[in-house]
């Protein structure tokens, strides 16, 4: 079995990757980052560490790597052919991979079932690859199967010797749609009907707690996840965050209030990890994604202050997001730059696509950090 996986980085790598090992197929990873392509067709091998006391390492062998920048005709052959075709790349980047998979992908016989998975941290992130898709090459036929995922593993930037291996939590969570899946199904992931409880309570409670931490611990001086979790204040208004998306995934799902509780324990635990070294730079990059209407903060927020339930502490991690500053993302500069010129009202309306009396309260909050800031 062929698999070709888009983005060679730290989840294609030390999760996607050693899963579709484990499984038995042939990984060609795309990428453009040539360097790391070349070195993939180099070493052919790479090692995924577990971030444990023993730092065990679980070998990836047989590899090959496909600059989609140069390697036009390859990459096309590769999606003729492939069983599986994944994605790691950003949810923003998916209508570039588009770009490249529609062409082979409508050439493919129904003789020849592929699946095509986008493995993202956004909700249903495989529609919005298949809408690209079909944009450009028409409909295709059944044999074209594109199942939503879920994925998690906490794979922070790696300063590896090697710079093919990997660093990853132990723990690891891959979701798939299976109604949606063609043919025999992957060991090591779970298959379920509806996928939607599983990816929203994934990213309204590992994403947004990893966010919050991001932000509210920049906001603190901190600069990895680590540091922050030794914050007691923190830790506590982390858990109030929680407690409001749990109040929102308790609401629209049937997690009882006991599992979803167990869950964030368990999160909290995983952000604890001494041995996973994370910059809050990582976790709270692209915050103009983060503060869009469907993704972890304001679609609970929404929800919550629209059903007139407790929303302070979300109000308070999206002031801290809109506070947040690191010169080397583009769009944190960005945020800054037209919160700067039009200010936080137009901002919430553009970007978050929140007005009314929810823009107040995060207005009120943030303009109040500002003066804390500045009479400190
Ligand atoms: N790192 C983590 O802990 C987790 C990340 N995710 C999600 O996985 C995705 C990837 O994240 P990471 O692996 O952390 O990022 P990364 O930055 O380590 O890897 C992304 C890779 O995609 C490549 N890329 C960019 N544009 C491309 C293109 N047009 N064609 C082919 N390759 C391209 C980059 O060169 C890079 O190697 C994101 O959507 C992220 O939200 C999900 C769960 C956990
Ligand atoms: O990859 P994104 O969406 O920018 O956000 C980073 C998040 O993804 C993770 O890497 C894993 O889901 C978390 O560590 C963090 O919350």
């Amino acid at each position: 079995m062929k698999a070709v996986h888009f983005g060679a980085g730290n989840i294609g790598r030390g999760f996607i990757g050693k899963v579709l090992y484990d499984n038995g197929y042939d990984i060609t990873f795309v990428d453009v980052n040539a360097e790391m392509i070349d070195l993939i067709n180099k070493e052919q091998e790479y090692d995924v560490i577990i971030a444990e006391e023993a730092k065990s390492r679980q070998h990836v062998s047989g590899v090959k790597g496909i600059n989609s920048m140069t390697d036009t005709d390859k990459l096309q052959a590769a999606i003729k052919d492939a069983d599986l075709i994944t994605t790691a790349v950003g949810v923003n980047i998916l209508p570039i991979i588009a770009k490249s998979i529609a062409g082979p992908l409508s050439e493919r016989t129904s003789d020849k079932p592929v699946n095509v998975v986008a493995c993202e941290n956004a909700i249903m992130a495989t529609d919005q690859l298949k809408q690209a898709v079909v944009a450009i090459s028409g409909e295709l036929g059944d044999h074209v199967h594109f199942p939503n995922s879920a994925v998690d593993r906490i794979v922070p930037i790696q300063k590896q010797d090697n710079p093919l291996d990997v660093m990853v939590e132990p723990f690891f969570e891959w979701v798939i749609e299976e109604d949606a899946w063609a043919g025999e199904k992957l060991e090591g992931v779970k298959y379920v009907s509806d996928l939607h409880p599983y990816i929203e309570r994934k990213l309204l409670t590992v994403n947004t707690g990893h966010a919050f931490i991001a932000y509210f611990g920049s906001y603190k001086g901190y600069t990895t996840v680590d540091e922050a979790m030794k914050d007691a204040e923190l830790v506590e208004q982390l858990k109030a965050v929680l407690a409001e998306t749990s109040d929102y995934l308790t609401t629209v799902y049937d997690f009882t209030a006991e599992e979803q509780a167990a869950y964030v324990e368990k999160i909290i635990s995983r952000f604890k990890n001494p041995y996973l070294s994370d910059a809050l730079n990582r976790v709270g990059r692209s915050p103009l994604r983060k503060i869009s209407p469907e993704d972890r903060v304001v679609k609970p927020l929404a929800y919550l202050a629209e059903e007139d339930r407790k929303h302070d502490a979300l109000v308070d991690m999206a002031a801290y997001l809109l506070r947040y500053s690191d010169e080397q993302d583009p769009e944190a500069v960005e945020k800054n730059t037209f919160i700067e010129e039009k200010g936080i009202t137009e901002f919430l309306k553009h970007y978050a696509k929140v007005e009314g009396e929810l823009a107040k309260e995060i207005a009120e909050r943030y303009n109040a950090l500002l003066f804390d800031k500045e009479n400190n």
